[in-house]
């Protein structure tokens, strides 16, 4: 990674709420929200001017709390989710010039199917469960293209064989899979079309401590390798300790603290924090 560089992601703001707000809350955030929630209006300020950058080649790390906000973002990267207000930028994608949320969603489902690949902690959200595991990484290459079909077999096989599936069971449909091996299947799917960023949401977590570890190590050796950006979440620090050059710390849909993870690991400055870390130990 290399900072002098232009980031490969910038985020400006972003913003999801669920609910209008009231005039209460609408300018009053910290005297009036109960967490992340108006009592007045009810409205739900799940995201709240989260701003950071990623650059070529590094794993970014979101770490908070359930309800902290973290999948609301990354929902709201993938499309998944409109965004209230904010501004995103992808440098593959027109030089990063301009704002990927206010484009088409003809031209963000583009952006999905050519930089992004995501990977959800449900695997049912990533995955047609009764479809084959090659045919889930085919349905991906087409949307990004492809109609060749050799071409997209012998891709889906170098996939599975890259994230360890035995080929022998490439026809089978990932509802017959482990756990971990349907988190490998959802990998290869999202890296099926080569994309320069990765988003991984929770993609551990429920698993057992030694499915959770090769999985893990599956992630690295990836980065490794195919020098890919990632955007990992996890409400797990221990996670993001081992994935993540730098780390976003979120609480109630705001970020209370990021740096180098390693900074934060041994200098962590909110209390929320210095929680998390001590909890580690
Ligand atoms: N569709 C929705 N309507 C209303 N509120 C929502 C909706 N989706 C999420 N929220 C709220 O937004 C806040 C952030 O949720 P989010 O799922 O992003 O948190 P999280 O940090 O990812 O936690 P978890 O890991 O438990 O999902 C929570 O208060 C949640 O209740």
């Amino acid at each position: 990674m290399n900072m002098q560089d232009k980031p490969i992601l910038q985020v400006k703001n972003l913003t999801k709420q669920y609910g209008p707000g009231c005039s209460i809350c609408t300018n009053a955030h910290e005297e009036v929200l109960e967490k992340n929630y108006c009592p007045h209006c009810r409205t739900v300020y799940a995201c709240r001017d989260i701003s950071f950058d990623v650059y070529q080649g590094e794993i970014l790390g979101i770490v908070g709390e359930s309800g902290s906000g973290k999948s609301t973002m990354m929902k709201c990267l993938y499309f998944d989710e409109t965004v209230t207000s904010g501004e995103g930028y992808i440098n593959p994608y027109k030089d990063g010039m301009v704002n990927v949320f206010e484009q088409s969603s003809q031209q963000q489902r583009f952006i999905r199917d050519t930089i992004l690949g995501m990977v959800y902690q449900n695997p049912m959200l990533g995955l047609k469960m009764d479809f084959s595991s090659i045919g889930n990484i085919a349905e991906k290459l087409i949307a990004a293209g492809d109609r060749n079909v050799n071409r997209m077999e012998a891709r889906s096989k170098e996939l599975l064989e890259h994230v360890h599936i035995p080929l022998a069971r490439m026809k089978d449909e990932p509802k017959k899979f482990s756990g971990g091996m349907q988190q490998r299947v959802q990998i290869a799917k999202a890296l099926s079309n080569n994309p320069p960023i990765l988003l991984l949401d929770e993609v551990t977590t429920g698993l057992d401590l030694s499915v959770q570890a090769s999985v893990l190590d599956l992630i690295k050796k990836i980065q490794r390798e195919l020098g890919i950006s990632m955007i990992v979440v996890s409400h797990d620090l221990a996670v993001i300790r081992m994935l993540a050059n730098r780390t976003i710390v979120m609480l109630n849909g705001t970020i209370i603290e990021q740096g180098l993870t390693d900074q934060i690991l041994e200098d962590p400055q909110h209390a929320y924090t210095q929680q998390l870390v001590y909890s580690l130990i």
